[in-house]
């Protein structure tokens, strides 16, 4: 029998005719592929569907820094459905932060199906959102003395449970950390033996962990289900991570729901954003774009933003002290001769502190916390220098490739805080291309309340411990673990030992 018998040979012109019309769809999407590859700058060509997604072997910034090197500084990919255009350089990145068509994130949320929060909307919706936001946390205090003052007496609640052998730093510090972002969001901090707190603090870490760039959640939605279902993602362990941490959230709305029916004084965000929502209730505005299951969403990105990055910082900062002993001395020379050992480190003390400013910008150029920014969409066509990137393409701005940039940091992978100084050591400067933070009109609001803590935080623990590691290798320091923020793989557990000057 051979394969034609399988057909009714009367229905042959039909077959033929269905047959040509797919040939010509295929070349037709070929040639238009082919098109659409010409226009966008270089890069590897994909397999069909998925794209290049199956080929990335490593954490994504590693991996596109690596492709970089092959076809340059500002390269395309496929990534699923998505032409990818990533960004390696300074001298590009900086015209990309400037680029208004450059602002908007990729349509999917981080929480399939849910309303955006505003770290991921785009347009006017995004702008109102975020103006209102720091709108309401400047009110509450943010970026204010008051903001020193909250820092400062966590931290005095914070140094006692360091002290002694074999401390575990991140366990450690993530709830004090989490204690400032608290007071501004829910009005105040927590016990740390506090079950609510607990439940909040442990599911930020797992869902962190579970977090990642490249994953298909950002680019293949449809298929992570069917992963899921064969337990090849971690999509499940992020779905139940975020349904804990809102659950914990929602009872901080729903307590702020209550109390403000008798009292209408701005204590934190919610207060400001409950507030926010009844005047447009009154004026009989829209609630589509603004309402509680938003503010629910903004807690919860605010409260991530705000624990995971700075702990992550910190816990770099804390691997180099205990490396590096001669940096702990010279940063306590610093606090001998500004602030002593009698009275509370403040903010502004950093102006006469050159040697630790320098010594924090190192680490957040060397930690590069958020490797690969969070990814951008191209609102309409455009140009970076000579690439093309379309309409609708995602855009990557690879900030670790920038802080590794041979041109602009000499021996990059060298921790070495020298290149922040000036004028013999007497300044530290900042350059334009140091970018933990981001740049521009998306940049990073939560910029001044991080530097802070990482100042704060830092001197407090020096001018009261010397730091000590149980055991470490000194191969392993630039290794990282990459969850929603990069973190250093091998901090060995501390000895904090009470110092007397
Ligand atoms: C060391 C600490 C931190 C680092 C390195 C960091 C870094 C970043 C980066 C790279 C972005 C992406 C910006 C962009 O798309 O261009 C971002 C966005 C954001 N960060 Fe931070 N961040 C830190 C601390 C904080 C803190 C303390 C808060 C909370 C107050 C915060 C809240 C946010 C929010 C809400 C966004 C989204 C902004 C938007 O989409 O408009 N971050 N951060």
């Amino acid at each position: 029998m051979s394969l034609l018998d399988y057909f009714d040979v009367s229905s042959l012109p039909l077959l033929a005719v269905a047959l040509a019309l797919a040939l010509m769809l295929m070349i037709n999407s070929i040639i238009t592929s082919i098109n659409r590859r010409r226009k966008l700058p270089p890069g590897p060509w994909g397999l069909p569907i998925v794209g290049y997604l199956p080929f990335i072997n490593d954490d994504s910034y590693l991996f596109f820094d690596r492709l970089a090197k092959k076809y340059g500084p500002v390269f395309s990919l496929r990534l699923g459905q998505h032409d990818v255009v990533v960004i390696c350089d300074w001298e590009h990145l900086k015209l990309a932060f400037a680029d208004e068509s450059l602002l908007a994130r990729p349509l999917s949320t981080f929480k399939p199906g849910d309303v955006p929060s505003f770290m991921e909307m785009s347009g006017d919706i995004w702008r109102e959102h975020r103006r209102l936001s720091l709108h309401i946390l400047r009110d509450v205090g943010f970026g204010k003395s008051a903001m020193e003052n909250l820092i400062t007496k966590e931290i005095n609640q914070f140094l006692p449970t360091l002290e002694g052998r074999n401390v575990d730093f991140i366990k450690k510090v993530q709830p004090s950390v989490a204690n400032i972002i608290s007071s501004f969001l829910f009005g105040k901090a927590s016990d740390y033996s506090d079950p609510l707190k607990i439940q909040l603090d442990t599911n930020v870490e797992r869902v962190a962990q579970a977090l990642r760039f490249a994953s298909l959640q950002a680019f293949l939605p449809w298929m992570i289900k069917i992963l899921a279902f064969f337990g090849f993602t971690n999509f499940e362990k992020f779905k139940k991570g975020i349904a804990a941490i809102e659950s914990v959230i929602q009872k901080h709305v729903d307590d702020h729901v209550a109390k403000d029916k008798d009292s209408h004084e701005i204590v934190d965000y919610i207060d400001g954003y409950l507030q926010e929502h009844e005047r447009r209730k009154i004026k009989g505005e829209d609630d589509n774009m603004f309402n509680l299951h938003i503010l629910r969403r903004n807690a919860t990105v605010f409260f991530g933003a705000g624990s995971e990055t700075i702990t992550s910082t910190l816990s770099w900062g804390m691997m180099f002290l205990a490396a590096r002993p001669e940096y702990q001395e010279k940063i306590r020379d610093e606090i001998s001769e500004v602030i002593g050992y009698e009275r509370d480190p403040n903010y502004t003390d950093r102006n006469q502190m050159p040697f630790t400013m320098a010594f924090l910008y190192e680490v957040q150029r060397t930690g590069s916390v958020i490797a690969t920014n969070l990814l951008r969409r191209a609102t309409s066509d455009t140009k970076i220098g000579n690439f093309f990137i379309p309409k609708e393409a995602t855009v990557v701005f690879n900030l670790w490739s920038i802080h590794r940039e041979e041109k602009l940091w000499p021996d990059p992978e060298r921790f070495d805080p020298n290149r922040f100084l000036t004028d013999n050591g007497t300044k530290a400067f900042k350059p334009p291309y140091l970018v933990p933070f981001s740049s521009g009109k998306r940049n990073c609001p939560g910029e001044s309340l991080a530097n802070v803590e990482l100042f704060l935080y830092t001197v407090s623990i020096l001018q009261r411990y010397r730091i000590k590691p149980e055991k470490i290798d000194s191969d392993l320091l630039s290794e990282a673990v990459y969850g929603i923020a990069r973190r250093p793989k091998h901090l060995p557990p501390l000895t904090f030992e009470k110092f007397k000057p």
